[in-house]
């Protein structure tokens, strides 16, 4: 027996679900409930839905605990070809904190509006793709499709805290390997317009401390070479002052933000009172470069910058992202041929774009595949990590439609030459 189409198969039977509601809705709804947010995810919530979920796909789920108590886990649905490259389907499960004065209903009720909004954390980042994947797969199987490529449908953790004990861990572990695979989708963006955004590849995230120490004294006093005053206010405003970016993005037409490199203060650290000039400052920022972007070079003049402010001016990164592989988006890659292809048979408009901020993509194009961020929201503000994160049902429910249609497409893109 076949999975149901759109409920749940065996073992399930309809959770909770509101009168009318469509299944998938009530199911990304279910998923949204589940608190894994961080600093502390309730990742074995996650597990254990997605447990179930493979049960009701009868899918084989690996599960590969990657660092203590982050478990990256893999369903697979084994194609009729199965030494042909896979295609990898690829989601996080964590979201990031909310500020809940901020909201208009909980965080992580999964209120539906009159309009058929659903507000919660991870609606847009990226709980409904997780879910639209999986129905997907479900509503395929229930009309008893068999896929030639190798699907697998993996879920991973803390891609919101930098990927370290997740995604990057997992591109270097054998079991990564084994699943030999060709192409592969995760997160992009909502799009405001009747557009589709799609993401070929990544700006770099360089983040960034400066140390500045300086004399110290007291508060009263003039003075000479104080951290905040002479060194830390001399780096920021060289950094600062050199970036010509925003004109560049405001005066080009084809430029978007992944074009341009941006640089943001965002954290700075010194002081013990009022009257006591702090031996050292510490200011932190949040760059962006990229791919374009010729990075030991870029490297190089972030050390001037220092030296130019102090001799004694140093720095370290938190998170210094040196790959800048992008993905083909040629007509003659097959790969996004079969992408556009299927999109456009769907009447869908496509927008290629590189991703102003950092997902888990960049650690696949790292090692060699070819990777695409999409996430198919159209006619939908950019809400990821904002208050009142929401996503309409309506625009959910076709997101399914369009992985019904995509994945085939991928799954049947024919053997390469070294694949036969
Ligand atoms: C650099 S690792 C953190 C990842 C996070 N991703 C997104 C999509 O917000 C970011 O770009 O800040
Ligand atoms: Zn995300
Ligand atoms: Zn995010």
């Amino acid at each position: 027996m076949l999975p149901d189409k759109d409920g749940p198969g065996i073992g399930g039977g309809q959770r909770s679900s509101p009168e009318g509601e469509d299944p998938s809705v009530s199911l990304f709804r279910e998923y949204l409930r589940l608190k894994t947010v961080h600093p502390e995810p309730d990742y074995d919530a996650a597990l254990r839905f997605l447990d179930r979920i493979a049960e009701e796909l009868r899918l084989p789920m690996k599960k590969i605990e990657v660092c203590p108590g982050r478990v990256v886990s893999i369903m697979t649905w084994e194609g009729t070809k199965p030494t042909l490259k896979s295609i990898l389907l690829n989601s996080h499960t964590d979201v990031v904190p909310v500020y809940q004065e901020h909201w208009k209903y909980d965080a992580f009720s999964a209120f539906k509006d009159a309009e058929g909004n659903i507000y919660a954390r991870g609606t847009q980042d990226m709980k409904c793709v997780t879910i639209q994947y999986i129905q997907a797969i479900r509503r395929l199987m229930a009309d008893g499709w068999k896929p030639i490529r190798t699907v697998h449908l993996m879920f991973v953790p803390d891609e919101e805290v930098g990927g370290h004990k997740g995604m990057e861990t997992f591109v270097k572990h054998p079991e990564f390997q084994k699943l030999n695979i060709g192409f592969s989708l995760d997160e992009g963006l909502a799009n405001p317009g009747d557009a589709f955004t799609v993401f070929y590849g990544e700006r770099n995230p360089w983040w960034i401390t400066v140390h500045c120490p300086g004399s110290p004294g007291h508060g009263s006093r003039f003075v000479e070479n104080t951290a905040a005053e002479k060194k830390l206010s001399n780096f920021y405003f060289r950094f600062i002052q050199r970036e010509k970016e925003k004109h560049r993005l405001n005066t080009s037409e084809c430029f978007t933000l992944g074009d341009v490199t941006t640089v943001n203060m965002t954290m700075v650290k010194g002081g013990v009172a009022y009257n006591v000039i702090p031996a050292e400052m510490d200011v932190s920022f949040d760059l962006r470069i990229p791919p374009t972007v010729n990075l030991p070079e870029f490297e190089a003049k972030i050390k001037e910058w220092c030296t130019e402010a102090g001799e004694d001016v140093t720095y370290e990164f938190a998170q210094k992202h040196m790959n800048q592989n992008i993905t083909s988006t040629e007509e003659s890659d097959p790969w996004w041929s079969a992408f556009s292809a299927s999109c456009k048979a769907m009447n869908m408009t496509l927008e290629k774009e590189i991703f102003p901020a950092a997902t888990d993509s960049r650690f696949i194009r790292a090692v060699g595949i070819p990777a695409i961020g999409f996430s198919p929201m159209n006619r939908t503000p950019i809400l990821l990590h904002d208050h009142n994160e929401f996503l309409n049902e309506q625009v959910f429910l076709k997101g399914i439609s369009v992985y019904e249609k995509l994945i085939p497409a991928l799954v049947s893109v024919p053997a390469f030459p070294d694949e036969a």
